[in-house]
């Protein structure tokens, strides 16, 4: 062991989307921890200090499929307390000879779970508390591992055991999570009741820690070019560096690069220069509408041309990196002399799957500020990322440290690649096999508050309803408003059970007045809980959609439809924000304290046409979210997080701001997961 006595908690990262916030919530319980390789043996860690307890993290496997990846038998054997969460916990099992299986019912978002009070785990909990799940396998009462008993349960599913005995826990859920109410007690009892930590850990000042960073790594004599988008990560990176290496040696660049709002970069450059931090800007636009992946003269297809989102931000990536390489060369920089910033942060790491996060996580998106070329000059140690392990929360907290303005510090967070990933381009409808069966059993959902039609619907609610465990949709929208549901033919990505999806939309929509909210947020919940093929649910305003949607306007990335989002986003945001001179402050609705973000999503569709009409409008879809990490969070509702006639209001003035080609407007009402905030 190591001549360093710290309490410590190992954690096993199984590539969890999460593995980073357990980290941080022991941590933030003055427990050190540290990451280690999948197959460290127990005397492995032993070895490395003093070690109180285990953490399995989750991660997008699957246990049961062969060469899945699993622990080293000695973590079980060693005598340390062991938690293992969602993929962890199904491990745990299986080692102690239970099951996992693939389940028809999977679950995505914030459930209430029962649990076992009397379990240390659970210590000072209620009987039932909101937690957060997103798994596709599962543990039953009947493939519990012997020895071990269930103390929690979701539904019809196992979502927590135990062996106090051998101190070893499993849960279902996802503690580390803000969609997990209580889930701070839970690791406050799993690190003092079960490991018997004491707390001897304090966090020194991040602050200092990233200052002495950036000048161990700059040295005496170089300097840094630091890329600025505006946004909080990159102001309070450039204010980290002048502090750290003083003005002279740090040069600030801010790139247009065509998806910018409507005209965001010209207000980007006022404010920073507002706070003496000098920028030089470049208009780039044409630059990155024919960009490609391996460069200008690249083979393959340009930006322009793309339509799939992973390669829309992998040429948007690859481009700032050449924008960069000019901008060096027109400001006569010398290469060798200067280092890369980037206000890069934890979820863009993990998101892109960087080594940097995590060895097994998914790939959900590629981040623009760690794609190939970004990766390459940090092998060559030429990038200063003193930001890397923050939250957003975190980031803001050191912002005001650092004494920035409150407008900056508070400001909603963009995209690097901006408006680009809230265009859904399209050259043709996506729809597999499994399209119109989607559709039906979706349409056969929304009705399920309403008497069954026919013989025919009445046989198919025999499949559904004991997947719905009691509950009984009529409670929460009324037998009077008769829901519609359109199935989109396009695919939005999402996130689940650690892995990515790229899935339909539903789109459900009514005549009914006044709508449902509540109703609509849980069959949100529920269509993608029963139906794997869907990630994301919106409603749709203005009444019900009759016809179905079975193509698409053909949509690309270009100055066109650029500017088009830009006007509707410009209408939606000036409306969240009040800037309209018509609507007067109102100090009981700030909305943008709870709302955290608000995409406006450009999609492909247009509805209502008649008798063959070609598709050739676009519709809008608000997407308000709250969050505080980025990892979870939930939409926010009108009525309830966002005023409804607010809400009215954006829709009418995105009508407005473009009557011919705005077809309708929605309102994504999903959680993360399922759904993330962008939708690529
Ligand atoms: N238009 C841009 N010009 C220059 N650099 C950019 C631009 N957009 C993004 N970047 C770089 O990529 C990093 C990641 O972007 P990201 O949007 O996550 O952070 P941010 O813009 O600083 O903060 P926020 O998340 O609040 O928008 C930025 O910190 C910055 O270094
Ligand atoms: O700088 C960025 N480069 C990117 O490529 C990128 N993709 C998503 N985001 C932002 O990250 C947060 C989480 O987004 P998702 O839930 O869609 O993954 C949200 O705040 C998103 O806006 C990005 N930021
Ligand atoms: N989040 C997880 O660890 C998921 C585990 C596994 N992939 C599942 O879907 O059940
Ligand atoms: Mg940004």
């Amino acid at each position: 062991m190591t001549g360093d006595q710290t309490e410590r908690i190992a954690i096993l990262d199984f590539g969890a989307q999460y593995g980073k916030i357990i980290d941080r919530r022991v941590r933030e319980h003055r427990v050190l921890s540290d990451m280690f390789p999948l197959q460290t043996t127990a005397d492995e860690i032993m070895q490395k200090g003093n070690f109180k307890g285990i953490i399995i993290s989750g991660g997008p496997n699957s246990v049961w499929k062969e060469g899945a990846p699993h622990v080293d038998d000695s973590i079980f054997d060693c005598g340390l307390p062991v938690l293992g969460i969602c993929y962890g916990f199904q491990l745990l099992n299986k080692h102690f000879g239970g099951g996992v299986t693939r389940e028809s019912l999977r679950a995505d978002g914030q459930s209430e779970v029962e649990i076992d009070p009397s379990c240390p785990l659970f210590d000072s909990l209620a009987t039932t508390e909101k937690l957060l799940l997103t798994h596709g396998d599962s543990v039953s009462d009947t493939t519990v591992a012997p020895g071990f008993k269930v103390v929690a349960r979701s539904r019809a599913h196992v979502a927590g055991i135990s062996n106090d005995d051998r101190k070893l826990y499993g849960v279902q859920f996802h503690p580390e999570v803000d969609l997990s109410v209580n889930g701070a007690k839970i690791f406050d009892n799993f690190l003092y009741k079960v490991c018997g930590c004491t707390g001897d850990y304090s966090m020194e000042s991040r602050e200092e820690a990233c200052i002495a960073e950036i000048r161990s790594i700059v040295g005496e004599k170089q300097k840094v070019l630091v890329m600025v988008s505006g946004g909080v990560d990159s102001t309070v990176c450039a204010a980290l560096l002048h502090r750290a290496l003083g003005a002279e040696r740090v040069t600030a660049v801010h790139i247009d690069n065509g998806f910018m709002r409507f005209h965001e970069s010209a207000a980007v450059v006022e404010s920073l220069n507002a706070i003496n931090l000098k920028v030089h800007h470049f208009k780039c636009a044409e630059q990155f509408y024919k960009g490609k992946v391996n460069g200008r003269n690249g083979d393959g297809q340009t930006l322009d041309q793309t339509t799939e989102p992973e390669a829309k931000r992998q040429i948007i990536g690859n481009t700032f990196i050449h924008v960069k390489d000019d901008v060096m060369e027109e400001l006569k920089l010398d290469a060798d002399q200067y280092f890369l910033a980037q206000g890069t942060l934890r979820p863009d790491l993990i998101e892109s799957a960087s080594a940097l996060a995590s060895g097994h996580a998914d790939t959900i998106k590629t981040h623009h500020n760690d794609t190939a070329l970004v990766r390459e000059l940090r092998d060559k140690g030429r990038v200063v990322e003193p930001l890397r392990d923050f939250h957003k929360d975190e980031v803001r907290q050191l912002g005001r440290d650092l004494g920035l303005p409150e407008e900056i510090v508070e400001r909603q967070p963009f995209p690097g690649p901006g408006l680009a990933i809230r265009i859904l381009a399209a050259e043709g409808p996506y729809m597999c096999d499994d399209f119109p069966s989607t559709q039906i059993r979706l349409s056969q959902i929304v009705r399920l508050n309403q008497k069954a039609k026919d013989a025919e619907e009445e046989e198919a609610r025999v499949s559904i309803l004991p997947l719905l465990h009691g509950f009984d949709l009529a409670t929460v929208i009324p037998a009077e408003c008769e829901l519609t549901a359109t199935l989109l033919p396009i695919k939005s990505v999402g996130v689940q059970g650690d892995s990515r999806s790229y899935s339909y939309v539903a789109a459900i929509s009514s005549d009914y007045e006044p709508i449902p909210w509540k109703g609509l947020e849980k069959l949100a919940g529920l269509i993608p809980t029963l139906l794997h093929k869907i990630n994301r649910v919106t409603f749709v305003f203005g009444g019900s959609v009759h016809s179905r949607v079975t193509d698409l306007t053909t949509t690309h990335l270009n100055a066109e439809t650029v500017e088009k989002i830009q006007k509707a986003d410009k209408a939606a945001t000036d409306t969240l924000f009040r800037h309209h001179a018509d609507d007067a402050p109102d100090a009981r609705h700030l909305p943008h304290v709870n709302i955290q973000q608000m995409p406006v999503v450009m999609l492909p569709v247009h509805f209502d046409r008649i008798n063959g009409e070609t598709s050739v409008k676009h519709s809008f879809c608000l997407r308000p979210f709250m969050t505080s990490d980025f990892m979870t969070g939930t939409a926010a509702l009108p009525g309830r997080d966002i005023p409804e006639e607010m809400v009215h209001k954006m829709v009418d003035r995105i009508r407005t701001a473009n009557p011919e080609g705005t077809s309708r407007v929605l309102i994504d009402l999903t959680s993360k997961p399922p759904g993330t905030t962008e939708w690529e």
